[in-house]
């Protein structure tokens, strides 16, 4: 569970700058609501006055003091409606904006730090960091408002009476010396609300996608629920009460200053040598800067939460720096460079190296030298974590070498070639994803995805409608296929499969490796296979074997004896 003190370790934000990035685009509608907001507070300040002054008219009201109280009125009405919608609109636009900013700086983000940064914190960032933010600058337009309201009610104070605005003037310093207390102890709370809800957000994880296991595990059933997914929930509710018990705390003392005040100058007004008819204006008033004020004061927990919210952002933005800018432009911008054909890819003594975690020596992979050729079927080998995927990730550039170099047709990818570069390839990973629609919806690719769904036999279970599957709820191996069908279907002349074939019955796995390689093959695809299926590996034209990160060997195909009939026949008779 995060506490605050591990909070503490994130990046500063500059609280103001964030605020004027994300309002920068919409600063005309601001601008105008705002304005308009402060002519309707200030209209409404002036609205007092009169209603004081028609209080004490000893002739009665004239006719030009009720058309100005007609004519406030109506700025009044107009301007907090204008104000209303425009502050509205903005914070729609903002929550957009904001929603769309971050998913691009995961989108663009470097493999490796989306996989160290945590699927739950990222959700907890897109979900709850982006409510928070939304939800202050839904109100901050609003905020000032009140603030102009407040000052405008201030200035007509002093008018009044100097005197009677020097006692307010206390209560209020006594009334912000509390706030700014309690907005330090709520700032410390909510950086621990932060931490469980991340907390929380793995533990809603571990309940649904770990739904089966939970029903088969009763001590672990116990253990997420009653002691992780509750201790979560419940500090957050913790920590919440003690941040609420504050903030009605304060609001309640400064309510109670108010009145205070209002009690001490109404009683002491003979004393105080101050006119009936200013006290009751400034009665007037402090009542009703009470609700400028609450919607300041009010504001105070949105303001402390979206400030940690932008710094749980901001350290988002901080580990997702990219060196590719452009993977997001539009297709148009980024011309496909009229490369030539990706005829070899080199990792020249290229390594990589995890980040340590725990007690543990972190994984490294490495210095390997490795040259494949187009057209070239290459299994990759070896037993379980000796850095298989790893190897594929640093050759498709999903992963930078932290040294030596990777090497398309024997020259190095600039940064901004990479994205060009991986376009030469599909790949269907051990933990892929599978999309339920495809990316072209034109009648040949429609059909090529049909063929292909009869070719894998998927056609029985799944159709294409709309451009997308008919279903995905399929098995395991089926599952799989339909993410073949998607690597088929971009057509790219580079192939890599990551233990594709694992979880295909005995049938489908010879047809896999005696029919679809070798038709592949001749198509002039380049296969890279991870597998662990050593009855095929003469199949291959090279086999590369890897060993705790290193490049044990290199073998021909030939060097694999694959008889057609026997083993497959057991294997097939057997089960597998
Ligand atoms: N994101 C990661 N962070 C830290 N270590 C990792 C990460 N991914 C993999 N590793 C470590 O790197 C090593 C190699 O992992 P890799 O997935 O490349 O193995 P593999 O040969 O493909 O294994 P398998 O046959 O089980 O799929 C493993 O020891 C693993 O613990």
């Amino acid at each position: 569970m995060s506490e605050p003190s591990k909070q503490d370790a994130f990046t500063k934000v500059h609280f103001g700058r964030e605020l004027f990035r994300l309002f920068r685009p919409f600063w005309h509608l601001s601008a105008f609501a705002t304005a308009l907001g402060v002519v309707a507070g200030l209209a409404t300040a002036m609205l007092l006055a009169a209603i004081n002054d028609g209080l004490h008219a000893t002739n009665g009201v004239s006719t030009q003091a009720v058309l100005s109280f007609i004519g406030l009125c109506a700025i009044t009405l107009v301007g907090n409606t204008v104000a209303g919608i425009g502050n509205s609109v903005i914070g729609q636009k903002i929550i957009a904006s904001l929603r769309k900013d971050i998913s691009a700086r995961i989108v663009c983000a470097p493999i490796a730090a989306v996989e160290r940064y945590r699927v739950h914190r990222l959700l907890a960032t897109l979900n709850s960091d982006v409510d928070t933010v939304s939800a202050f600058t839904f109100n901050f337009p609003s905020f000032a408002v009140a603030a102009a309201v407040a000052i405008g009610c201030i200035v007509y104070m002093v008018v009044l009476s100097p005197l009677l605005f020097v006692i307010a003037a206390v209560a209020i310093a006594v009334g912000v010396a509390i706030n700014q207390y309690a907005s330090l102890r709520w700032d410390y709370h909510y950086k621990g609300v932060r931490g469980a809800q991340d907390e929380l957000q793995k533990q809603y994880r571990a309940i649904t996608e770990g739904a089966k296991e939970l029903r088969l595990n009763r001590d672990r059933r116990h253990r997420v629920y009653g002691t992780q997914l509750s201790g979560a929930a419940d500090l957050i509710g913790e920590l919440k009460i003690r941040a609420m018990r504050l903030y009605y705390g304060t609001h309640a003392i400064g309510t109670t200053l108010f009145f205070l005040v209002i009690g001490l100058i109404v009683l002491e007004q003979a004393q105080l040598g101050v006119d009936s008819r200013v006290v009751s204006g400034f009665v007037i008033v402090l009542l009703y800067i009470r609700g400028p004020m609450d919607m300041l004061t009010g504001g105070l927990p949105t303001l402390i939460q979206a400030r940690v919210s932008f710094q749980r952002i901001a350290e988002l933005s901080s580990q997702f720096e990219n060196r590719e800018p452009r993977l997001l432009a539009p297709s148009e911008a980024t011309p496909r460079a009229a490369a030539a054909p990706l005829e070899s890819v080199w990792l020249r003594d290229a390594s990589y190296a995890f980040p340590p975690a725990g007690d543990a020596p972190p994984f490294k992979l490495g210095p390997i030298d490795l040259q494949i050729q187009r057209g070239e079927t290459l299994f990759i080998v070896g037993e379980n974590g000796c850095g298989k995927t790893t190897m594929i990730k640093l050759l498709l550039s999903l992963y930078s070498p932290q040294s030596g170099a990777l090497l398309a047709n024997g020259q190095a990818v600039p940064d901004d070639a990479l994205d060009d570069y991986r376009q030469n390839f599909s790949a269907v990973f051990s933990d892929y994803h599978l999309f339920d629609d495809l990316v072209a919806s034109d009648a040949t690719t429609v059909a090529r995805a049909t063929r292909y769904l009869e070719q894998l036999e998927l056609s029985h279970k799944v159709s294409i409608t709309d451009a997308a599957f008919s279903t995905t709820d399929l098995s395991a191996g089926q599952r799989k296929r339909l993410a073949l069908v998607h690597a088929y279907l971009e057509n790219r002349p580079w192939m890599v499969l990551d233990e594709w074939a694992a979880d295909q019955d005995p049938t489908f796995r010879r047809y896999f490796y005696t029919e679809m390689l070798p038709d592949l093959k001749r198509q002039g695809k380049t296969l890279i296979v991870i597998s662990h299926d050593d009855r095929y590996f003469g199949l291959a034209d090279r086999v590369v074997r890897l060993h705790q990160g290193r490049i044990m060997r290199v073998e021909s195909g030939s060097a694999f004896a694959y008889e057609p009939n026997v083993g497959d026949a057991a294997e097939v008779e057997t089960g597998g």
